[in-house]
């Protein structure tokens, strides 16, 4: 195995099933160092609720971090209030943040290589007083990013989306034309240098039904999409588009492009976890530290059950750490020359 930091894995919120998925992945542990910043006493209970044996080793006393089945690395931060399996409570929120933004800053100080993030409860931590859309819009913040891209890749697709975490009404004022460039660039670049796709092809779609159908049906694809599409084909950006959403998803045109680009997370989303979920990844594109994360949300109703898939953490962490490697190597031909 190469030798690279360690990634680091925050599990998200207490109640939900990100400890369950930890306390999993410990037996039969992926074949990479890993860190795991959360309460070491929640992973203890969460193990004895599951009866699984778990040896919890400290992070700050043992820095060497190997794969062994049966144990976790564990980096201690301290719950708020005790957490019960599927009951949320707001008091946890600012622990949710502080396992982050731990995670956060080792992987820009370059003691972890990758952030691999599980499951957080968005209404949680606004309970807690804390306004948060999600990882990453809060990313974005933290590392001083101006625009990210959300990307999920699972079931042979890849589909970035040019809003995120929006009320649906609020949508169409947010794709305006330079932020749908903005967008495209750091989509194009990033499946190029992360990827390793070397003339990326994205099929953009439309905002309105059937693409606006010619303006009787909106006109974002006439005066926004279509004019943004152009001017970056000017520059031997291979876009497709806009297309109308519901065919774009067909065998026949998704076999035209490396990437979908959907305008909103509904339109795009459904779409990907009907082909993956469970075993689809959520990578965030534009950022200087790699992340990436699991496709599900906290399953509260599953907390504690045992009845959980890791797939698509094994996932997360696969392509976490394969990035990071690349990011790696890329750094030492860098260096080199
Ligand atoms: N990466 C993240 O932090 C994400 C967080 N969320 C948040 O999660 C919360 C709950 O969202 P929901 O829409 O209910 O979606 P959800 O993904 O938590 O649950 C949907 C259904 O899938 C099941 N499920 C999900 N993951 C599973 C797994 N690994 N193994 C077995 N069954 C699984 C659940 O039991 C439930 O029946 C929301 O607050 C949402 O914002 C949602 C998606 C991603
Ligand atoms: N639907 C994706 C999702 O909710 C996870 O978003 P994020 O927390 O990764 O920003």
């Amino acid at each position: 195995m190469e030798s690279i930091a360690p990634l680091v894995l925050t599990p998200g919120e207490p109640a939900g099933i990100g400890p369950d998925l930890a306390v999993v992945l410990a037996a039969d542990p992926p074949p990479v160092p890993l860190v795991v910043v959360a309460d070491r006493f929640l992973l203890a209970e969460r193990a004895k609720l599951l009866g699984r044996d778990l040896a919890l080793v400290d992070y700050r006393r043992e820095r060497q971090v190997t794969a062994q089945p049966g144990r976790l690395t564990v980096l201690h931060v301290p719950l708020a209030a005790p957490s019960r399996p599927g009951r949320l409570d707001a008091s946890n929120g600012h622990y949710v943040l502080a396992t982050l933004d731990r995670a956060i800053a080792g992987c820009q100080a370059g003691e972890f290589s990758a952030l691999v993030t599980g499951p957080v409860h968005k209404g949680a931590i606004n309970d807690a007083g804390i306004p948060f859309s999600g990882h990453t819009e809060y990313l974005a913040q933290k590392t001083g990013t101006q625009r990210v891209v959300m990307m999920l890749t699972g079931g042979g697709l890849r589909v970035a989306l040019a809003t995120t975490h929006l009320p649906l009404r609020a949508v169409a004022d947010a794709i305006t034309a330079e932020a749908l460039e903005q967008t495209l660039r750091i989509l194009h670049a990033d499946l190029v240098r992360r990827f390793g796709i070397t003339e990326p092809r994205i099929l953009v779609a439309g905002l309105n039904p059937h693409a606006g159908e010619g303006g009787h049906l909106g006109r974002e694809e006439l005066e926004v999409i279509g004019p943004v599409l152009e001017k970056l084909r000017a520059e031997r950006l291979r876009l497709v588009g806009p297309l109308p959403a519901d065919t774009l998803f067909t065998p026949r045109v998704l076999a035209q492009g490396d990437c979908v680009l959907a305008m909103y997370h509904d339109q795009g989303l459904p779409v990907l976890k009907q082909a993956s979920f469970g075993h689809g990844v959520n990578v965030t594109l534009g950022l200087p530290i790699v992340r990436t994360s699991v496709d599900h949300g906290t399953a509260l109703d599953r907390a504690g059950t045992g009845e959980v898939d890791a797939g698509s953490l094994r996932a997360a962490i696969d392509l976490a750490w394969r990035l990071a490697l690349r990011e790696a190597a890329a750094a030492r031909g860098a260096a080199r020359t």
